[in-house]
């Protein structure tokens, strides 16, 4: 049913709401932006690997390059000696191919004689070789340096490569031999559009050599605080004044989602002031979050003043506690979300609806809301005719996540904010909510 046609009036539950936002973000324009300020953005196409990871085959532990089936014989009775042909570190190419043990074309200078001065011919030939240094193609194993014993130190003509060295077991084939393309084949896809980007995704593109990144744009938000009775932090108070908190609270997590926001000086309870604002904030935002002034008491002006300034209204209430005075408007492509000014009520639509809107215009393919199963492990008295969506803590026990409500969880409180890791619902009506019920929650960032 297209949206005009619906009664606004009525409270809508937290799905419709989000599904009515939700459609309105638009896909973000695609942008290219250099690696280190792709962080915190979201990719705007598919991308695969162009080359396989490892890109050659490599060592993973320092240690000797050996051919197994040539270290069959060997044991503790019957030390096998290697010949080492040559060394290579990390780095190092490997043009053409090593010579075999024997074959007078050895990489390495000090071999020649160190062989000699040993009557007895080498058993096997090995390469000096370590974390990271690529594995000429016939050595199928690498034995750690831990398990060689090497008279005179690491060479015995103290160069670090060459020489002559011991085993006393056999070497496994494969061990410790990464394979090119054995962790990512080439054509694999890295990541799929929508992705968020964070540290391990920066790593995995820098690993493929990407420097710049095919991201969504940003989504402009602007955060309007509603309220005569709000001081800004740093300044002193006055009297029946609070400091301005909800402002704060809607750029820090919009801001972590990604948005690029603009938090406005708080603006008073005034219809033609708040007017003003907003078509100031249309200007350059996509989004107007406000706070305050969303309710019905004579000074709540916020849906009168986004109607005067010809936005229509997607939804005026929402089928949640708090933050049932929850409204939302459209103008054209942009969008108001009017939150309430008690900071729960804030924090539960800034979460439940604000986030999922936002994330989504950002280009995330996870907005959705994770709901996760849980048990309460108290009761919560309070009935209510709407789902609660109360601050908790989430422990997870043997059989699953326990919920604990938290005290004093009055809308207008902040005192237990910090101590939440979790909202949970607590359905409609009834006696409120039994310990053991089982509940859906979400984690909190
Ligand atoms: N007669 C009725 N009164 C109220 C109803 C109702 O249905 N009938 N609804 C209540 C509910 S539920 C809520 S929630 C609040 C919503 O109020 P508003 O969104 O209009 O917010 P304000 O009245 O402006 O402020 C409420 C409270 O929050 C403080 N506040 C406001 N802005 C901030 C801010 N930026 N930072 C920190 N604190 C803020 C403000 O000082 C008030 O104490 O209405 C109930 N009333
Ligand atoms: O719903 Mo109000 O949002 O209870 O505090």
């Amino acid at each position: 049913m297209p949206t005009q046609e619906i009664d606004v009036s009525v409270a809508v539950t937290v799905e419709e709401a989000v599904a009515r936002l939700v459609e309105r973000a638009c896909e973000p324009a695609e942008e290219s932006v250099r690696l280190p300020d792709a962080a915190g953005r979201y990719l705007a196409r598919e991308l695969y690997s162009p080359f396989p990871m490892p890109p050659f085959r490599r060592a993973a532990m320092d240690g000797y390059a050996v051919r197994a089936g040539e270290t069959a014989a060997a044991s503790a009775d019957r030390p096998l000696r290697l010949a080492v042909e040559s060394e290579l570190r990390a780095g190092a190419s490997v043009g053409r191919p090593y010579s075999r043990a024997g074959d007078g074309n050895r990489a390495n200078r000090g071999n020649r004689e160190n062989r000699e001065s040993h009557e007895a011919p080498a058993a096997a030939s090995a390469v000096r070789v370590f974390t990271g240094s690529p594995v000429p193609a016939e050595y199928d194993s690498i034995i750690i340096q831990e398990m060689v014993r090497r008279p005179g130190g690491s060479g015995e003509d103290g160069s670090g490569s060459g020489g002559i060295a011991w085993i006393d077991r056999p070497a496994v084939r494969g061990l410790h031999i990464a394979e090119a393309g054995e962790d990512v084949p080439e054509g694999a896809r890295l990541l799929a559009r929508g992705t968020r980007i964070g540290a391990k995704e920066i790593a995995l593109l820098a690993s493929f050599g990407l420097s710049l990144v095919p991201v969504r744009a940003r989504p402009t938000v602007a955060v309007l605080p509603i309220g005569d009775e709000l001081a800004l932090p740093g300044e002193p108070l006055p009297p029946s004044h609070i400091y301005e908190a909800n402002g704060y609270m809607v750029e820090a997590s919009l801001s972590l989602l990604g948005a690029d926001v603009r938090r406005m000086p708080p603006v008073p309870d005034e219809p033609e002031a708040i007017r003003r604002r907003l078509e100031e904030a249309w200007e350059r935002a996509d989004l107007i979050v406000t706070t305050g002034g969303a309710s019905v008491g004579d000074y709540d002006y916020v849906q009168a003043a986004a109607e005067s300034a010809g936005a229509r209204p997607l939804f005026t209430k929402v089928r949640m506690r708090p933050g049932t005075p929850t409204s939302a408007f459209a103008r054209g492509s942009r969008t108001l979300i009017a939150l309430s000014g008690n900071p729960s009520a804030c924090y539960s639509g800034l979460e439940l609806l604000a986030r999922p809107f936002v994330l989504a215009a950002a280009g995330s393919a996870g907005w959705a809301t994770e709901w996760l199963p849980g048990a309460l492990s108290e009761a919560v008295g309070k009935p209510c005719p709407y789902p609660r969506y109360i601050r908790s803590f989430a422990w997870m026990e043997e059989d699953g996540w326990r919920i604990r409500p938290l005290a004093k969880d009055k809308s207008g409180n902040i005192g237990a904010f910090a101590q939440a890791n979790a909202i949970a619902e607590i359905p409609a009506g009834g006696q409120g909510a039994r310990a053991g019920q089982p509940v859906r929650w979400f984690r909190l960032a």
